[in-house]
């Protein structure tokens, strides 16, 4: 332990980092913390080094705080390991006391976070601790490194058929999914295709652009100035709910050369309301200020169409209609989440990318052949040399080492792999082209377009998008994550403890909270959509039916989010809906990590609803106002007068039955709350009680780590 604290880190990097920080400014101060959350135990070592030089230093302070566990486990070795261990009692048993209350020792589990350390009041430890330091709220959306993304992608919404921006990652491929910008030519929005080829995108450079965008000229491309990184000063939805969209912009045209910076636009405006979908920025001078980014016209119309994809466009009761008589087909299994077109959920692959997939379920150490290209089809031959082009600058998925198959989705399949020139491990998200003919998956899109938006410690990274030797395969590559917490469920014996489903869910929140501040809704938050490293971190993966919205709302499809994670007001057929369909969900897993076992599995959309009445008593015109005018209200379901989630929950029990408290039944039932509008934000429910009260929740740090063996194959489960 003495080695740890006085030698063999990396002082001087620390120190540069340390210079970086900014103590008097609140936000850089934050935001440098989360930095060091991703390498916690490093950063902290590191810290004591100059806690001893720099006395009094607030930083110093800072990294004590989330130090304290570990540190008294070393020094005091009173605890007796990171699995079996007591909580030291004695001076140094900070957080005793919380909210004036006191807390017992023996309901303290191993690894719960203190409340605080030596200074209570002023220690910051982790962003992920903040709630047990009593933070306002205030404080809290400001650790949550939230507003900070990489850069932000675009909102599209076809329905008014108006401007699209796409900016091109540095990997020189597009990397926002736009409609397309020739607002008033309806033959931008004359095909029906759903898909875009990739080889498609690169016709851009060539004549198919003019005739369907007459204002661009052959062979060129039209470049747009978009605003820059949507940075802290981005208002958060709940800032500006009211605000009016106001259209600005500029197109600029100008060669078609693949910029490699990133560039940005965002849908809040300075008024921190979202962008109205496809607005470009009228004012030259704003303009001119900010970086060219590629806008890639006339293709992207094609990718869109009212009819298959209702949520891009207006939803017509047509629309949704036949869209939910075409997902009928559910499993049962709960594990279905659905866009509208059933297109789009069949999973019908071609030939070829079958075969590959065969093998790799049979052999999972299968030749890294399984990750090359198909040959190429002659009828596109033409179309994907021409694409080479769009994608000129991605890595080949040759510079990469499968390891294994890890799972399998609706819209990718999960490789393992070693990245050849780094030797980082990631994984390889193999995007689904069942259906080349019409073009790239729209959900693989959107998911690209947000994941490199995104940056946030609760939310799986996307490095980059590499290419196989067929232009139409491409994977993405992103961090590797150890299990997926379905997964772990079903193969561990025992259910989280309290105190870890308290650290998973502030995790999850966090996470949630940023995307909602960030104006994105999920729409698929579910079990096995939530990853977990053998660091304890959690992270928010598979973004293929996330969206952006605004205000006002717009009519989106209510096919989506896993039947069983699914909110009653998208059950019950309400076409305007918002986070709080996350924030429902976020309740269902709440529930499922506690009792190890989903809450609401319901076999189909009627049934779902009536295993929620069930347990949480049939809604009425009272406690959900509108809740009768749904188009769903009108089917008979059980009367049942009560809520009767306690009884699923008890206080106490002696059976190995799952146990709550007051305030975590509290914060069930406020997250599972019928109407929306009182539904639980994301934000509030990071504050709620439950997270103060003992157990507290574990200190990353200690969370379990699971055998990898469990990890394997997924696909197994
Ligand atoms: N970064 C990652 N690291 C490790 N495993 C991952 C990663 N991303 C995804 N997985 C695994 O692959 C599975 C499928 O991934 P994902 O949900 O992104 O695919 P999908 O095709 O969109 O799935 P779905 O059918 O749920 O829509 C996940 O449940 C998880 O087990």
């Amino acid at each position: 332990m003495g080695q740890v604290r006085h030698g063999g880190y990396l002082v001087n990097e620390f120190r540069d980092r340390e210079a970086e920080i900014d103590v008097s400014s609140g936000k850089s101060y934050y935001y440098r913390q989360e930095e060091f959350d991703r390498g916690r135990t490093r950063y902290r070592r590191r810290t004591n080094d100059l806690e001893r030089g720099r006395d009094g230093s607030i930083r110093v302070r800072v990294r004590v705080g989330q130090l304290d566990v570990k540190e008294q486990e070393m020094v005091n070795g009173k605890f007796l390991s990171s699995h079996n261990m007591s909580y030291p009692v004695g001076k140094d048993d900070r957080g005793r006391k919380q909210n004036g209350r006191a807390i017992r020792e023996v309901d303290r589990e191993p690894g719960e976070l203190s409340s605080g350390s030596g200074s209570d009041e002023s220690d910051v430890s982790d962003s992920r601790s903040r709630v047990n330091q009593g933070l306002s709220s205030k404080d809290a959306a400001r650790l949550v490194p939230g507003r900070k993304r990489k850069f932000s992608c675009v909102a599209w919404n076809v329905e008014d058929g108006q401007v699209n921006i796409s900016s091109v990652n540095n990997n020189g491929i597009p990397d926002s999914i736009l409609p397309s910008p020739c607002h008033s030519s309806s033959a931008c929005h004359s095909s029906d295709e759903t898909r875009a080829s990739v080889s498609e995108l690169n016709s851009l450079s060539n004549s198919e652009c003019s005739p369907l965008c007459p204002g661009a000229a052959p062979g060129s491309m039209r470049f747009i100035a978009v605003e820059p990184l949507a940075g802290s000063s981005s208002a958060s939805p709940s800032q500006c709910e009211q605000d009016k969209v106001q259209d600005k912009g500029q197109s600029v045209e100008g060669n078609h050369v693949f910029s490699r910076k990133l560039s940005a636009s965002r849908w809040a405006n300075e008024h921190g309301s979202p962008r109205d979908e496809g607005e470009i920025f009228e004012d030259e001078s704003e303009s001119k200020r900010r970086k060219p980014v590629i806008l890639v016209e006339s293709v992207w119309s094609r990718l869109y169409s009212k009819e298959r994809y209702p949520e891009l466009g207006e939803l017509t009761a047509e629309d949704s209609e036949s869209a939910r008589s075409r997902s009928s087909g559910f499993s049962g299994d709960g594990n279905q989440s659905h866009l509208a077109s059933e297109d789009e959920v069949q999973i019908n692959a071609n030939g070829c990318m079958e075969l590959d997939e065969e093998e790799g379920s049979e052999n999972a150490c299968a030749h890294q052949s399984e990750l090359d290209s198909l040959p190429v089809d002659d009828s596109n031959g033409a179309a994907s040399a021409r694409s080479f082009n769009m994608l000129h600058g991605c890595r080949s998925v040759d510079d990469f080492e499968k390891l294994n198959k890890i799972n399998e989705g609706t819209y990718g399949i999960v490789f393992k792999a070693r990245d050849q020139k780094s030797g980082e491990v990631v994984a390889l998200k193999k995007v689904k082209m069942e259906k080349e003919r019409e073009g790239f998956p729209l959900t693989s899109l959107r998911e690209i377009n947000i994941l490199l938006s995104c940056s946030h410690p609760s939310i799986v990274d996307l490095k980059e998008v590499v290419i196989g030797r067929d232009i139409n395969q491409v994977f993405m590559v992103m961090e590797y994550m150890d299990h997926d917490l379905k997964g772990l469920m079903n193969a561990v014996e025992q259910p989280f403890s309290q105190s870890e489903v308290k650290c998973l869910m502030l995790q999850l929140l966090e996470g949630v909270h940023y995307l909602h501040d960030n104006w994105i809704i999920h729409r698929d938050l579910k079990t096995s959509n939530l990853l977990l490293n053998n660091l304890g971190e959690l992270k928010i993966c598979d973004f293929g039916l996330a969206r952006q919205y605004g205000i006002p709302l717009k009519p989106y499809t209510q096919l989506v989010v896993t039947l069983w994670y699914r909110a009653p007001e998208l059950l019950l057929g309400a076409k305007k809906y918002s986070t709080a369909v996350d924030m429902w969900s976020l309740g269902c897993i709440m529930a499922e990590l506690l009792a190890k076992e989903p809450l609401f599995s319901g076999k189909n959309e009627i049934d779902q609803l009536d295993k929620i009445f069930k347990t949480l008593g049939t809604p009425t015109e009272n406690i959900w106002p509108g809740f009768t005018m749904l188009p769903g209200a009108r089917v008979k379901y059980t009367k049942q007068p009560y809520n009767n989630l306690r009884k699923k929950f008890p206080r106490a029990s002696f059976t190995g039955r799952s146990v709550l408290s007051e305030a975590g039944l509290d914060l069930l039932n406020k997250l599972l709350t019928y109407d929306p509008e009182k539904r639980i934000t994301a934000e509030d429910a990071l504050n709620h009680e439950w997270f103060r009260e003992v157990p507290l929740p574990k200190s990353i740090d200690f969370m379990p780590t699971i055998p990898a063996q469990y990890a394997q194959d997924r696909r197994l489960r």
